[in-house]
């Protein structure tokens, strides 16, 4: 039986573009896999790891009679891939992504698309801390979700196509509005990592002393912020960058929100933050329930990052990101 795609390019390969290397092959998806990136030392990673069948520089050779071609770079990398490869995009092929952030993406990748050429921007929500070729693991989008975002006049047959591929890597698939995607993000992903790089860069700025002693009695609170904070400077600084209003949309809610527990720990007022954590409580419990009934299959790898999945319409359900 042919695969369901006989060249899948995979343009930067990284955590999550080795990682669809890996799945890719694993289940039989393309015939053959490309890959290209920037540096002659990731390609020669790549090389070793086996992760492919093509290996090159240049990203129009590796996009040149691809049916599906996804870009795995930084989001800020993107202009100068796209302008590398439209002329080498073949007609009929998916041109789509796996970038953190989505309404940008469009407005960057869409002008440049050749015709004929279908653009579905993708997310999978999955990762973890590592970077590189070798950080990659077939696994990683087992029971996560994966986000598609395809504009209004992309065929569905071809975004099924895509979330087909999505699904045989073991994740689900939901498809909604970038705009949509960027707000809910903003909150369940870009605003968690910059408070743990803010919390993280707090401690850095201790003196000595103190900061030797946090080390030391670190526990699992604190050693969680760590993990986050060790995240990718590049990737996270483009995110940063891209999502900027929905972050700061978010981010004065959260200033908000904060405000009033400080309030609280100052006026010593105990049944507000009682009914804080109580609230906080119940969305864990509610985000673990629903993690537990599309539990992902258990490969047996030790998975420290994202957690099981919840859908984005969580959010809505408890009040969050419900004008998005
Ligand atoms: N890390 C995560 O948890 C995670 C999760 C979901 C989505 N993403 C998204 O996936 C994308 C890749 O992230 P990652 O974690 O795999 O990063 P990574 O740093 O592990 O890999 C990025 C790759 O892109 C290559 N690259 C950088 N600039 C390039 C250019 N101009 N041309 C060609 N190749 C270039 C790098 O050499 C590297 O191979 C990002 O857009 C990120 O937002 C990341
Ligand atoms: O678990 C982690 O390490 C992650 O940061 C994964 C995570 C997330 O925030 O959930 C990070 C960025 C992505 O775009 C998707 C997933």
């Amino acid at each position: 039986m042919s695969a369901p795609f006989k060249k899948l390019a995979l343009i930067g390969i990284g955590l999550i573009g080795s990682s669809i290397a890996l799945a890719a092959r694993r289940q039989g998806l393309a015939d053959v896999i490309a890959i290209s990136t920037r540096k002659a030392e990731t390609l020669d990673e790549a090389r070793e790891l086996g992760l492919g069948d093509i290996y090159t520089l240049d990203a129009a050779d590796a996009v040149r009679g691809a049916d599906l071609v996804i870009l795995c770079t930084p989001v800020g990398a993107y202009e100068s891939v796209m302008r590398a490869i439209a002329p080498a995009l073949e007609k009929g092929a998916i041109l789509s992504d796996v970038g953190s952030v989505k309404g940008h993406v469009v407005k960057v990748l869409a002008p440049l698309v050749p015709e004929g050429v279908h653009l579905i921007p993708g997310h999978p929500i999955a990762g973890t801390e590592h970077s590189g070729p070798s950080a990659g693991f077939a696994e990683l989008f087992a029971g996560r979700w994966c986000v598609l975002t395809p504009g209004a006049e992309v065929d569905p047959a071809q975004t099924e196509r895509l979330a087909g591929f999505w699904r045989a890597m073991g994740s689900q698939v939901e498809t909604m509005d970038a705009a949509h995607h960027d707000m809910v993000l903003a909150i369940t992903s870009h605003i968690p990592h910059l408070v743990a790089y803010n919390i993280v860069g707090t401690v850095a700025d201790l003196e000595a002393a103190t900061q030797s002693e946090v080390i030391k009695f670190s526990a699992s609170g604190f050693r969680d912020f760590t993990r986050i904070a060790a995240s990718d400077p590049v990737m996270w600084r483009d995110v940063f960058l891209t999502n900027r209003d929905a972050v700061l949309e978010m981010l004065g809610r959260f200033s908000e929100d904060l405000s009033v527990l400080q309030r609280a720990v100052r006026t010593g007022d105990g049944p507000a933050l009682e009914t804080m954590f109580t609230r906080t409580r119940a969305i864990r419990r509610s985000i673990i329930s629903a993690g537990q009934e599309t539990a992902a299959p258990d490969f047996g790898r030790p998975h420290e990052a994202t957690p099981a999945p919840v859908s984005p319409v969580i959010l809505r359900e408890h009040g969050g990101g419900d004008d998005a």
